[in-house]
């Protein structure tokens, strides 16, 4: 792939102060993810993998070194938060390992939400979430609220709810974590396909080895710095995931 960067990140060092010991969470890394690329975050517990999606999703500020969003340099040591916050809500999309849905909100409610928020008016807020569920396998659910959903369902809801701005760049923590292989697999099946059809920016941080196949590109991390990067081979899913398929109605 060729395409610019929609982010890089160099150089990047964030420490945190511990009582009397500094913690180098991470040491001089730099990554970058192209349009379309599903990006894997590897390495062992306590090994950098979640401050570095801070970083990259503006929700900290590096101690050194700069991050770059759809080219231009938005994120170093001095920049201030609060200022982050308009980009961070307009560009990115976050998963997490819990899905997070609001109980009392059906699912189409629960993806509508976070257009109304961005005040697109309620009704095409809500059209425009049905017409998300449905593509990402989730038609016959939009009415349901998430107690009745599966762990994986509710997971796709979360994934929906993230996209429903058409973010460039979705950021997700552990989202397979809490679920089953099957159901896991299937979700990492979708961020595949968000990262082929939309041409959205995936970067997913996982312990998990089941799904390292599906990855453009994997760093693997360890005390903070990147110790290997490995690429994969671009195949293009056979088939789009949102035609019916069994596995799509667990
Ligand atoms: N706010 C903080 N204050 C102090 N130390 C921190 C803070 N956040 C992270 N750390 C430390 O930085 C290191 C990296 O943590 P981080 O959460 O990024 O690792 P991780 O690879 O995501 O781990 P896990 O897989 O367990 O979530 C760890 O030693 C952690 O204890």
């Amino acid at each position: 792939m060729t395409a610019d960067p929609i982010l890089r990140i160099t150089n990047a060092s964030k420490h945190f102060v511990s009582g009397d010991t500094v913690v180098r969470a991470l040491d001089g890394v730099s990554i970058e993810v192209r349009p379309g690329e599903l990006v894997g975050i590897l390495g062992a517990s306590g090994s950098g993998k979640s401050t570095m999606l801070l970083l990259a999703g503006l929700l900290e500020v590096p101690t050194a070194g700069t991050v770059d969003l759809l080219g231009t340099t938005v994120s170093y040591p001095d920049a201030r938060l609060d200022r982050l916050r308009d980009l961070r809500r307009r560009h990115i999309g976050f998963v997490f390992q819990k899905a997070n849905l609001i109980p009392f909100l059906t699912a189409a409610e629960n993806v509508a939400l976070a257009l109304e928020i961005d005040d697109v008016p309620a009704r095409a807020a809500l059209n425009h979430a049905v017409a998300l569920l449905e593509e990402l396998g989730l038609g016959h659910r939009v009415d349901n609220r998430p107690a009745r959903l599966s762990g994986g369902e509710q997971q796709r809801v979360a994934i929906a709810r993230a996209l429903a701005n058409a973010p460039p760049l979705l950021l997700a923590d552990e989202p397979t974590a809490a679920l089953d292989s099957v159901r896991g697999r299937h979700v990492m099946e979708l961020f595949h396909h968000i990262s082929r059809s939309a041409g959205t920016a995936v970067v997913v941080v996982t312990h998990d080895p089941r799904s390292l196949d599906l990855f453009d590109r994997t760093y693997e991390f360890s005390d903070g710095k990147v110790i290997a990067e490995h690429r994969g081979n671009h195949t293009a899913p056979a088939m789009p995931l949102w035609e019916p398929r069994p596995h799509l109605t667990d």
